[in-house]
């Protein structure tokens, strides 16, 4: 049987930081930003899909996606972002889906499934346990700003086009506290995969 970990957080809470460790045990992570980035490649219908929708100026010229332009549109327009969520979702939860069942069938033991959107696209039903990773309102914004190099006003925006942090932690089977080094957090994983015996 394969146990799937849904590894979630809010932005810039240490998902990313977390899913490193959980590759470096050879534990399988499907990383939903990277399935984000599959889904919209060159050529495909993704991104035709988009550019038919927000217009040939997110284009770059080797007519890759502009993501930091269209990231600059969409968490500065919550109908924005909601018209590029109608595209993209369905495209990453059928990638996603598919991972999964290729995992299934190859009976690999835990398999991580790292979604910055677990709650709010509906995965709950996808994984067997959910991890969220979490720290302090201030050390978010902090972290967020310096890492995109944000103003505080647009890290704020971004913080709030996604489910407070309050409300993931209450959903959550373990809350991981990275709101001090990268070790005491990797401490708290092994800790929690050894209590439920997941290793
Ligand atoms: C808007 C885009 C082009 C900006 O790209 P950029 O390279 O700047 O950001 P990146 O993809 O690395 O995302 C960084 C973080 O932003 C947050 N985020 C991304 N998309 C969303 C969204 N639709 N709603 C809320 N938060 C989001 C997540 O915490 C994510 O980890 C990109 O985020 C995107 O395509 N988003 C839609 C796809 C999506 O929902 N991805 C999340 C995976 S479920
Ligand atoms: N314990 C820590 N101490 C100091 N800095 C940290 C810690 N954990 C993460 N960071 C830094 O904070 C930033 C955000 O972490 P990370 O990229 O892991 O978050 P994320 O939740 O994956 O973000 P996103 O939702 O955008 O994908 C990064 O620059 C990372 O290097």
């Amino acid at each position: 049987m394969t146990t799937i970990l849904g590894l979630t957080g809010g932005i810039a809470t240490g998902k990313s930081t977390v899913s490193a460790f959980f590759k470096s045990k050879d534990i399988p992570v499907i990383d939903a930003d990277v399935v984000a980035r599959q889904v919209v490649k060159i050529d495909s219908a993704g991104l035709r899909q988009i550019i038919a929708a927000f217009g040939p100026r997110f284009l770059n010229v080797d007519h890759s996606l502009n993501r930091k332009q269209l990231g600059e549109l969409v968490f500065t327009h919550p109908d924005k972002l909601t018209e590029l969520n109608e595209i993209m979702q369905p495209l990453i939860a059928n990638e996603v889906q598919r991972q999964i069942s290729t995992f299934k069938q190859l009976k690999v033991p835990l398999v991580v499934l790292d979604a910055p959107l677990l709650f709010e696209q509906h995965y709950e039903n996808v994984v067997d346990l959910i991890m969220v990773v979490t720290t302090t309102p201030a050390i978010q914004l902090d972290r967020l700003m310096k890492r995109n190099q944000l103003s505080q006003k647009n890290a704020e925006k971004r913080i709030s086009a996604q489910w407070s942090l309050i409300e993931k932690e209450k959903r959550a089977d373990v809350v991981i506290d990275n709101s001090r080094s990268i070790e005491a957090t990797n401490q708290q994983v092994v800790e929690w995969l050894e209590i439920n015996h997941l290793v």
